[in-house]
C-alpha cells in the first residue's frame, strides 16, 4: 500500500492509464489542429475529436452535436448561467438556483446580479436535497433560467434533478445542471432529466484536467452568447484552438464511465460503507452530513465533534482528504454548504470529506479506519468540552460567562 493514501476523489482524479495511452499519439505524431481542413494532420484530429464527441453524448444521453467543448466545468458554468442570462434577458433577467451550488455557478450569479439581474438562493433541506416544490415556487413569469446541481462537491448529496427538471420544462425555463460530481458515477440522462444545459469536467472521471465540455440542447434549442470570442469554434459557443490530447483523453474517459460504471458504482459504495462503519465502530459522536440514501457512491462527508477538521488533516497526514473547515479556504467561514444545510457551525468546522474512487482499496480503507480512530480519540482528549460530555454535562445548559 502506497502512503499517501489519496481520499480525495473530488477534488481531481488520477488519469486512468488507459486513457493516458488514448492521449499520447495526439501530443506527438497526430498533433493536427482540428480546424485545419486542408491535410491529413488536421482530418486525423478532427476525426478524433468528433469520435470523442460520440462517446460524451453517449454517456448522457445527448446527441454529439450537443457537445461543446470547454477548458473544464467552471468555463462550463459560466458559459451556460452567463451565456443563457444574456441571451433571454430580453424576456426577463431573474434566475433561480441553490445555496449549496459550486462557486463556479454562485459566482456567475453574483456577476449576473451586478449587471441588474436578480437571483433567487433557495436553501436545501436539512439532508441536503433541493425540495423541487421550492424551485416550483420561486418561478415568476420573468424567470428565465434554473441551475441546480446533480451530486453536491462536498457531501455528494444528489438532488432530485428529473423533477425539478420536469418543473422547469413546463414554465419554459431554460434549466441548467452542473453534473460534475455524479457523470460516470450514476446514471445521468439529458433527456429522462429534461436538462437543457449540463457542465461535465475530465478530471473529475479519471481524464486530464483544464478539459470539460458543456451539453447544449438542440430540440427545443437552446441559445447562448458566447463569452469568447474569435474564431468561431464550437458552432461559436466557445472559439479557441480545440486541446485535441485533452478531448481525446476525455472522450475515453467517457467510454470507461459507460461500460464500468454500474460496477464501479457497487464496488466504491462498499468501500464507502466500510469506511463508514468502520468509524462508527472507532469513534463515537460522529454525524455524517447528508442524505445516505441519495449520495454518490464515493463520498462520506462526516463531523467529528469536539475535533477541529484542521487539526485533524494535519494529523492524518497519511491519507489525503479535505475539510469543511475555515483554513482550507481564503474566508473564515466554515463550509457554505454544510452552513445552508443547517449544520452547526461547530460541526462544520469538525467535519471532513472523505472521496473515494476507482483506484481505491479494502486496505485503504482500514488503515484509514484505525488512523482517524487513533487520532480522533488523542484529539478529544486534549478537549474539555469532549470531557464534560461524557462526563454527562449537557452543554445546552451551560451558561458560560460573558468575556466581556
Ligand atoms: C460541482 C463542481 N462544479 C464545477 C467544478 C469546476 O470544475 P473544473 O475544475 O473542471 O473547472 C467542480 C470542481 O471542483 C465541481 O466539483
Amino acid at each position: 500500500m502506497k502512503i499517501p493514501i489519496y481520499m480525495d476523489y473530488h477534488a481531481t482524479t488520477p488519469v486512468d492509464p488507459r486513457v493516458l495511452e488514448a492521449m499520447l499519439p495526439y501530443f506527438t505524431t497526430e498533433y493536427g489542429n482540428a480546424a485545419s481542413k486542408s491535410h491529413a494532420f488536421g482530418w486525423k484530429a478532427e476525426e478524433a475529436v468528433e469520435a470523442a464527441r460520440e462517446e460524451v453524448a453517449k454517456l448522457i444521453g445527448a446527441s454529439a452535436k450537443e457537445i461543446v467543448w470547454t477548458s473544464g466545468a467552471t468555463e462550463s458554468d459560466n458559459l451556460a448561467v452567463k451565456g443563457a442570462a444574456h441571451f433571454y434577458q430580453a424576456k426577463g433577467k431573474h434566475l433561480v438556483t441553490c445555496k449549496t451550488e459550486h462557486k463556479a455557478v454562485l459566482d456567475s450569479m453574483h456577476a449576473l446580479e451586478r449587471q441588474g439581474f436578480e437571483v433567487t438562493f433557495l436553501e436545501p433541506e436539512r439532508d441536503g436535497r433541493l425540495d423541487p416544490a421550492k424551485v416550483q415556487a420561486a418561478l415568476r413569469p420573468d424567470t428565465i433560467l434554473v441551475s441546480v446541481m446533480h451530486a453536491n462537491n462536498e457531501t455528494g448529496v444528489v438532488h432530485p434533478i428529473a423533477e425539478i427538471g420536469r418543473i422547469a420544462r413546463g414554465a419554459g425555463v431554460v434549466f441548467h445542471c452542473d453534473a460534475v460530481q455524479s457523470i460516470g458515477k450514476i446514471p445521468f440522462d439529458v433527456e429522462a432529466m429534461n436538462v437543457d444545459l449540463a457542465s461535465i469536467s475530465a478530471h473529475k472521471m479519471y481524464g486530464p484536467k483544464g478539459m470539460g465540455a458543456l451539453y447544449v440542447r438542440r430540440k427545443p434549442r437552446v441559445r447562448l452568447v458566447a463569452e469568447m470570442d474569435g474564431g468561431g469554434h464550437e458552432r461559436g459557443f466557445r472559439s479557441g484552438t480545440l486541446n485535441v490530447p485533452g478531448i481525446v483523453g476525455m472522450g475515453k474517459a467517457a467510454e470507461l464511465a459507460r461500460l464500468e460504471r454500474d460496477a464501479e458504482a457497487v464496488r466504491v459504495t462498499a468501500l464507502r460503507e466500510r469506511l463508514r462503519k468502520g468509524l462508527e465502530k472507532e469513534l463515537d459522536l460522529l454525524t455524517v452530513n447528508g442524505s445516505l440514501e441519495h449520495r454518490v457512491p464515493g463520498n462520506l462527508n462526516v463531523s467529528f465533534a469536539y475535533v477541529e477538521g484542521e487539526a485533524l488533516m494535519m494529523a492524518v497526514k497519511d491519507v489525503a482528504v479535505s475539510s469543511g473547515s475555515a483554513c482550507t479556504s481564503a474566508s473564515l467561514e466554515p463550509s457554505y454548504v454544510l452552513r445552508a444545510m443547517g449544520v452547526s457551525e461547530d460541526l462544520a468546522h469538525s467535519s471532513i470529506r472523505f472521496g473515494l474512487g476507482r483506484f481505491s482499496t479494502e486496505e485503504e480503507v482500514d488503515y484509514t479506519i484505525r488512523l482517524f480512530g487513533e487520532k480522533v480519540r488523542k484529539l478529544r482528549e486534549m478537549s474539555p468540552l469532549y470531557e464534560m460530555v461524557k462526563d454527562g454535562v449537557d452543554l445546552n445548559q451551560i451558561e458560560w460567562a460573558n468575556p466581556h
